[in-house]
Order: C-alpha cells, then structure tokens, then sequence
C-alpha cells in the first residue's frame, strides 16, 4: 500500500506504475472517492461543530427558546447519523482500492510485459558436459526408486510427490544445510506454520489478487500460505518497534502449499511444480532508509547464490520488468539454476525489495532516532525450496552409471557419503 498523500501528490507516478506492471486500476476512481470522502468528513465536522454550538446554548436559553435549541440539536444528531452509512461506504472503498495500488519501481527495472523479456545480469558456473547421455530427474529417481508416482498420484492427484530411500534423505540435507548456511550468515532460524489468518495475505500482498492460488479449508478462517513470508511478515503487525531493534533476518522454514491455479499444462511432470513443498524463506526487515534496504537486497541476493555456489549448480541471475515483478515490489531478480535435461535456466529463488508498502498493509512500525514512528521496508528472497532443487541437483551431478556425486558442502549432512544411490 502507498501513503494516501504520496498518491494525491503523485498521480502520474502512480498511474506510470500502474501501467507498466499491468495492474488492473482506475486511480482517478480512487482519487474520486478520495475527495468525496474528505468532503463528507468536512461535512460532518461542521454539523458537529455546530451542534456543539447550538447544545453550548441551551443553559443559557430562555424557556421559549429552549424546546427550538432542542430540536435544533436532535435534527443535526439525525443529519450526523444520516451521513454514517455514506462515510463508511466511501472509507471501504477507498481501503479496497488502495490496497489494489501498486509500489513504485526502483528507477532501474527494464519495462517490458512478461518474464520473457527478463534481463539476464550474469552467469555463475560451468555448465556440465557429460560423456554420456544424462538422464533427466524423473528417470534418475526411478532407476533409483527414490520415487512412486503412480501411487502418489493415487493417493495425492496431480502435482504431488513423494520420495524414497536416499533422495529423502538428500532433500532433508538440502534443507538443514540451508538453514545452517543462513544462520552462519546472520538470519535468525524459524520454523513456521503455514495454516495463516486471511489478513496475513493482504499484509503480504498476495491479497487482493492472488486468491485462487491459496488453499481454503472448508468451515475454517485458516488458509495454507504458499510462503513463509505470509506468515513471517505478519509475526510484527501492529506493533511498534524500536530502530534499535532493526534489522530482523530470518531464516524461515515451513512447508508451503499452492493451488497452481492457471498453470494448467506446465510442469507436469517430476518434481519442478507441486501443490506441496519445503521452502526455507530468506525475511528481513529493516529500517525506512533506502540505501540500507538495497544493501541487504545484495546481502540476500548472495546468501542464495553462496548456497547455489556450495551446491556446485551453475545459475544465473535475471532482473525482472515491471510486468514479471508483480504489484509491491520495488525490485526483484530471480535465480535460475541450470537444468540440464531442459538445456535451460529454471527459476529456483526469486528475491525482492518492498519499500514501506507491506509494512502500510501489516501497521508493522518503528520509532526511529528523533522519536517519529516510521514504516519499516521489507525484503525477502528464497532460502531452497525442495523439490524444486533437487532436479538441478540430481540432474547436474547425476554420473555414468546413475548415481549422484555428493557436492562436498552436503557430505556432513549425509553421513559422509560421496555418492548417493547404486549403480544402474
Ligand atoms: N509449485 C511449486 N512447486 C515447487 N516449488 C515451487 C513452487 N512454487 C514456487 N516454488 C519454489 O519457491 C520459490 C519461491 O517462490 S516465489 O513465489 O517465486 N517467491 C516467494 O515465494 C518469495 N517469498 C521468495 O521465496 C520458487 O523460486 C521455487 O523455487
């Protein structure tokens, strides 16, 4: 959400935002019923001013004048009360509107429609040649019956997984090497829940917008959030923080849910999109200045290329446009590890910078040095995700005779094993 006075003093800004992230709003709409609203209020100011006049009278009234001032009071209460329902009509409006308006772009995002048009900034890594023909992920699972997707599908349905033997234990390295990565880093570790409160979408953003793409439970005011940034970014709504307090870096693990609405046809197969898995979230927030905010963009941005780097994967790192950022962020790159079996880069991180615009829509504050209560800016990229890693993984150090070379930051967490599997 932006500052009402931001928008009032900056529509072209906000309209030039609006357009090149494609979102769906009418900000002369919102600008309308904004001044509406501040009419009605004035109005209502005025009778109650003058109602307060008129009561200041009646003590002092003569006993002809009395019953008249009386009156005079009761049809200015009825004139305030009429005005109510209009007042908040205009006030839901205007919340409901505003929450649609999207944050203003950091001045170096490319403008362009879709991810296609994604700026690649760099290549990290060298991407494998086999002296053999690699299998891909579902193929190297199945050699090595780390997997059952017939019978997963049977009791799961489409996009679900389930893994077996080793590859269990690879993703839950994976993960623990993850956390033990960041907090080495600095982040403090969570783990948290996914079932959230509904706000907690709107207080990320998700919501208005992304509602078909988050599991509701029938009879419930619990939803499944697909990230634990919903509920991290929610953990301080309200509340007012001193700026000795900030920054806050978590790193948040939790098991993450989408509904992959609208994905229909894409990735289908394996492991790359399901509607469950493990996502260790990278969440900071710091104070309202800029300059810090982009910092740790850098900070988190790294985090994830250094745990790639461990993990031996060659990836590279796109600037989103303006249409592939989506409404709050200010800035976005998203990591692309290399797939091999698809001779491409396949998004497995996606980091972003806010601004104050999640802060407006949690409350979540701080009192900065002079005392002034301030939003704070929030960011978050992603830890890993598993599934989703382990096809570049499994696919990248897959060897000739299909097992899989351990990559040396993992081996602590494997026993000390080299290898993973059997030769097939
Ligand atoms: N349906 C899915 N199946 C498997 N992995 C997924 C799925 N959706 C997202 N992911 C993984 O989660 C990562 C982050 O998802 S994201 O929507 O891009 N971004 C976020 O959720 C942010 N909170 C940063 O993590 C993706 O890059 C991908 O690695």
């Amino acid at each position: 959400m932006l500052d009402l006075k931001f928008i009032r003093e900056n529509p072209g800004t906000v309209k030039h935002a609006i357009e090149v992230k494609g979102v769906n709003l009418d900000l002369d709409e919102l600008l309308r019923i904004d001044r509406e609203l501040v009419e009605l209020k004035q109005r209502v100011e005025a009778l109650q001013t003058e109602r307060n006049a008129n009561a200041r009278q009646v003590p002092k009234a003569t006993p002809e004048e009395r019953p008249g001032l009386i009156q005079k009071g009761k049809d200015l209460a009825e004139e305030i009360k009429g005005l109510e329902p209009q007042l908040r009509a205009h006030e839901d409006a205007l919340r409901q509107l505003l929450l649609r308006v999207p944050n203003i772009p950091h001045p170096s995002v490319p403008v362009g429609q879709d991810d296609s048009e994604n700026v690649e900034l760099r290549r990290e890594g060298q991407i494998p040649e086999f002296s053999f023909p690699p299998l891909d992920h579902v193929e190297l699972l199945e050699r090595q019956g780390w997997a059952d997707p017939e019978r997963v599908a049977r009791v799961s349905g489409s996009r679900s997984y389930l893994l077996k033997g080793d590859a269990v234990l690879l993703e839950m390295a994976v993960l623990m090497f993850a956390m033990d990565f960041l907090r080495g880093r600095g982040l403090t570790p969570l783990s948290t829940t996914a079932l959230v409160r509904p706000e907690t979408f709107v207080g990320s953003g998700h919501f208005p917008g992304g509602e078909d793409q988050v599991y509701k439970i029938e009879g419930e005011e619990l939803m499944l959030a697909g990230t634990a940034e919903v509920p991290v970014n929610s953990l301080y709504a309200g509340e007012q923080l001193s700026y000795e307090q900030l920054p806050l870096a978590y790193a948040a693990i939790s098991a993450a849910f989408r509904s992959e609405a609208g994905s229909a046809g894409r990735d289908v197969r394996g492991l790359i999109r399901v509607h469950e898995f493990r996502k260790v979230e990278q969440y900071v927030m710091t104070r309202a200045d800029e300059a810090e905010a982009l910092r740790w963009f850098g900070v988190i941005l790294e985090n994830a290329e250094g745990l790639l780097r461990e993990l031996e994967l060659p990836y590279r790192v796109v600037q989103n446009v303006t249409g592939d950022m989506g409404a709050g962020k200010v800035l976005m790159y998203d990591i692309e590890t290399w797939v091999p079996s698809e001779h491409k880069y396949r998004e497995t991180h996606s980091c972003s910078y806010l601004g104050d615009w999640q802060a407006r829509r949690t409350g979540l504050r701080y009192r900065d040095e002079h005392g002034k209560l301030v939003y704070a800016h929030t960011l978050n990229n992603t830890g890993i995700a598993t599934p989703r890693i382990l096809v570049p993984l499994l696919e990248n150090h897959q060897q000739a005779d299909g097992t899989i070379r351990v990559p040396e930051a993992l081996r602590p967490y494997l026993g000390g094993r080299e290898v993973l599997g059997v030769p097939v």
